[in-house]
């Protein structure tokens, strides 16, 4: 079983959503950002280097959420979200083809990886409550 944190990482109401490259596994679908975890590595050292690495920014975990494991026919993996904030810098996509803010309402809307959809769907009252707008509009 891989370990992979990964960011939920909020900007307002709104958090941000990646699309993962066509050359990769899953190619094209959507994800948070984030990797596996490192032997000696802590998970929150490990989000805040993945996401250093990934955007160039500076985040700060500060909550974890459930956690979900999912089996891909090529892997099985536990994936653990952390709910960030940005502490500083302008993200800057290393590795994924585009980033997305979303509210509420576009939770549902993207192609997310099977992992990401289940772990959503478990932690969606949680994520909710800190995406309080009713109404659709540009994040
Ligand atoms: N970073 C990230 N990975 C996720 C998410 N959901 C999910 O299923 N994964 C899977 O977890 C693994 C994370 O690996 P990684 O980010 O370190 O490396 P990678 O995409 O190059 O993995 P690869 O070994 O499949 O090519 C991938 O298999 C990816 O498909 C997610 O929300 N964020």
């Amino acid at each position: 079983m891989i370990e992979v944190c990964c960011a939920i990482i909020f900007s307002g109401e709104c958090v941000l959503a990646v699309q993962r490259g066509g050359e990769s596994h899953h190619p094209y679908q959507w994800e948070f950002p984030g990797g596996k975890v490192e032997p000696g590595e802590n998970y929150a050292e490990c989000i805040v280097r993945e996401i250093r690495e990934e955007l160039q920014v500076e985040i700060q975990p500060l909550a974890k959420l459930q956690a979900v494991e999912h089996n891909y026919p090529e892997k099985s993996i536990r994936l653990i979200p952390f709910v960030c904030q940005l502490v500083h810098g302008t993200i800057t996509l290393t590795e994924h083809n585009h980033s997305i803010w979303i509210s509420r309402n576009g939770l549902d809307q993207l192609n997310w990886q099977e992992a990401d959809r289940r772990l959503l769907e478990i932690n969606k009252s949680e994520l909710l409550k800190r995406m309080m707008r009713k109404d659709d509009h540009d994040c």
